[in-house]
């Protein structure tokens, strides 16, 4: 963090545990419906933080209320060192948000977009346009920069999305699901940006429904589930939390697959795929006492792999089994994304 920047949130020390984002108690009810039930965040200055949950969890109510968009009906909410019931304009001032809609204007250019945005933020003609070509190079749009934005691919919206957000130049960026729909290319551009804001010193609260994503960027993830924090940590240490880890034995031969799955007992069965599942940490301790317990059951399959848990485990495990679509996004270290309903339950 920057002086300039400790000035405009009104501290005048700094630690390594300084809070962009903190939340305490944040409630948020539409009618009947308790969409946020008191849930806590904190978000140290310059990092990622990635609110993961199903649909309709409240993702986006979350960041419509710390985005000063919707008030929060109670909670004690501060954002870049302002509190953002009294300090909402302040807290307007250092952030950036795009949200799953986005603000470009597909009748005008990319770089009239940019400098729309500039007016916006009262640059004056000369600095709106060296900020909107400096942002427009570095999204690789300059070429694009004088077609119409609904000419534009999907990601090159999303990027021009992000290089207008940056016009004012946030220091805390929300970004609500910025790949949703995205190819497997252009996803992967996004999450270049997104590191590079990040070592620029930038926040980033980012929702997502990619696992996947959540894996990759974020230093902390919190997982929404009917409207509380369901678990919240780094991803090494979520995954800690599901005893997802198993030794996937699959055999040709029924037969094979028949005599095995009499042999050894404490196994979860796949009679469809011939396969068969014993619990394991991975270790290699564990790895040689499960091969020399199959040496001596007499058991040879055909294909061996070790599956450690990942993210979908940890999902599927807090969220109760709702977001069963994007079980596809696994990152496990097998092929194989499915997870033995036993750990689900035993975590729940
Ligand atoms: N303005 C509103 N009025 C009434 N209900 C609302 C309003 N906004 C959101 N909700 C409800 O609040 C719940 C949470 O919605 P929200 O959009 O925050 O979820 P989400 O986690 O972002 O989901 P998605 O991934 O589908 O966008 C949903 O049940 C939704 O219908």
């Amino acid at each position: 963090m920057n002086a300039g920047w400790r000035k405009l949130c009104g501290m005048t020390t700094t630690t390594s545990h300084e809070l962009a984002i903190s939340a305490a108690g944040l409630r948020k009810a539409y009618g009947e419906k308790t969409v946020l039930d008191g849930i806590d965040l904190a978000v140290p200055a310059g990092t990622i933080f990635s609110l993961l949950g199903p649909n309709g969890a409240g993702k986006t109510t979350a960041v419509k209320i710390l985005s000063t968009l919707v008030r929060a009906d109670a909670g004690e909410l501060r954002v870049g060192g302002h509190d953002l019931a009294t300090q909402a304009q302040a807290v307007r001032s250092l952030i950036g948000v795009t949200g799953q809609f986005s603000a470009v204007d597909g009748l005008i250019t990319g770089e009239e977009n940019m400098l729309l945005m500039a007016d916006l933020h009262h640059l004056s003609r000369a600095e709106g346009r060296r900020t909107a070509a400096e942002l427009l190079e570095r999204f690789d749009l300059t070429e694009a920069a004088q077609k119409p934005a609904s000419t534009y691919s999907g990601g090159m919206k999303r990027r021009l999305d992000i290089a207008m957000t940056l016009v004012g130049g946030p220091r805390i960026i929300f970004l609500d699901e910025p790949t949703t729909g995205l190819d497997p290319r252009s996803r992967h551009t996004m999450w270049g940006i997104i590191r590079e804001l990040v070592s620029g010193g930038v926040t980033v609260f980012l929702t997502t429904q990619y696992l996947e994503e959540a894996d990759e960027l974020a230093d902390r993830i919190a997982v929404l589930s009917e409207g509380r924090i369901a678990a919240e940590g780094s991803a090494a240490e979520l995954k800690r939390l599901v005893p997802g880890g198993h030794v996937r034995l699959r055999f040709t031969d029924p037969a094979a697959y028949q005599s095995a799955a009499v042999a050894l007992r404490e196994v979860t069965r796949d009679d469809e795929a011939l396969a068969l599942q014993i619990p394991s940490d991975g270790s290699q301790r564990e790895l040689r006492s499960i091969l020399d317990w199959l040496d001596s059951a007499g058991v040879e399959a055909d294909e061996l792999t070790v599956h450690t848990p990942d993210l979908d485990d940890v999902f599927f495990a807090l969220t109760g089994g709702t977001a069963a679509s994007t079980a596809t996004s696994s990152t496990g270290t097998d092929a194989t994304p499915t997870v033995p309903t036993q750990s689900k339950e035993t975590v729940r």
